[in-house]
């Protein structure tokens, strides 16, 4: 299935594709005279690792923060397991977790001090916030570190908790700006498969952005975002098929015109 649709056509998704965590219909944001996103569409059907792949300043932390409601949309319309962000705010959020691409650890409090005080912006007790923490850090294999400050976890074990965190609320929709970014190899393996078994065995619907091409798998969706206009989308596979090229970087250079220097 492909689980996005042509931004240009803004075709209603096909019948029978399921909800949709992530409906975004012609969407534009500009920033005074520059356009940062135009007549941006996109799907994120229920349950799927959608990938938003696109290099600097193609506009994804844009879209990010029209999803996480930073900015408000002025133009076109964002929907969130069918509530719309403008009209539904609460209804939307509620349903949404997020995982920004600055640090938003506080390295001087414990693990579980991070949770309990997040969980409480979420109207959690204490004893709740814990229960909560425990389960969730197991799912991301860091369960043991409960009790240690963060400043002493790595940079891709704060990401893996940032990402249980985000979960606190039980939403069923995961978006992340740049998860990766500034890790070793090892790390981003950690975190790429953290979100992959929650997508496998809990149903979670992502949305990925980056502009590393090898975290996309054949199978994902992907949407091709440049210059703020969504070039195209597909499956990874089905993109680099289309172009008769090897490869999603090569595909993504074909359709973009883009030096290969400039793609990593
Ligand atoms: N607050 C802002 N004020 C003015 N222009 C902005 C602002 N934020 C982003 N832009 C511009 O909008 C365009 C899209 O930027 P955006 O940050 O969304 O891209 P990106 O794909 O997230 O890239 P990066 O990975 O470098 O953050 C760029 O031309 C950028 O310079």
């Amino acid at each position: 299935m492909v689980g996005v649709m042509e931004g240009a056509r803004g075709a209603p998704p096909a019948i029978g594709a399921g909800p949709l965590a992530l409906d975004i219909a012609h969407v534009s944001h500009a920033f005074g005279a520059r356009k940062a996103l135009d007549d941006v569409s996109l799907t994120v059907p229920e349950g799927r690792f959608v990938a938003l792949l696109g290099l600097n300043g193609a506009g994804k932390t844009t879209l990010f923060s029209l999803v996480t409601r930073l900015y408000d949309n002025v133009s076109g319309s964002i929907r969130i397991f069918g509530h719309d962000l403008r009209r539904q705010p609460m209804q939307a959020l509620a349903r949404l977790g997020v995982v920004f691409q600055a640090k938003t650890l506080d390295p001087e409090l414990t693990v579980l001090q991070n949770f309990t005080y997040h969980a409480a912006l979420h109207g959690y007790g204490k004893a709740e916030g814990r229960r909560r923490a425990e389960v969730l850090l197991a799912r991301v294999g860091l369960a043991d570190r409960i009790g240690d400050k963060v400043r002493n976890l790595s940079g891709g074990q704060s990401r893996r908790i940032e990402i249980a965190r985000a979960l606190l609320h039980e939403p069923r929709f995961l978006i992340l700006d740049e998860p990766t970014v500034g890790l070793d190899i090892k790390a981003r393996a950690a975190i790429v498969e953290v979100v992959r078994s929650l997508i496998r065995d809990e149903g979670l619907s992502v949305l990925w952005t980056t502009h590393l091409f090898d975290e996309v798998r054949p199978e994902d969706d992907v949407v091709l975002l440049h210059q703020g206009r969504v070039v195209t989308t597909g499956t990874g596979a089905s993109i680099v098929a289309a172009t008769g090229q090897d490869n999603l970087q090569a595909a993504f250079r074909q359709l973009t015109g883009t030096a290969a220097e400039e793609v990593h």
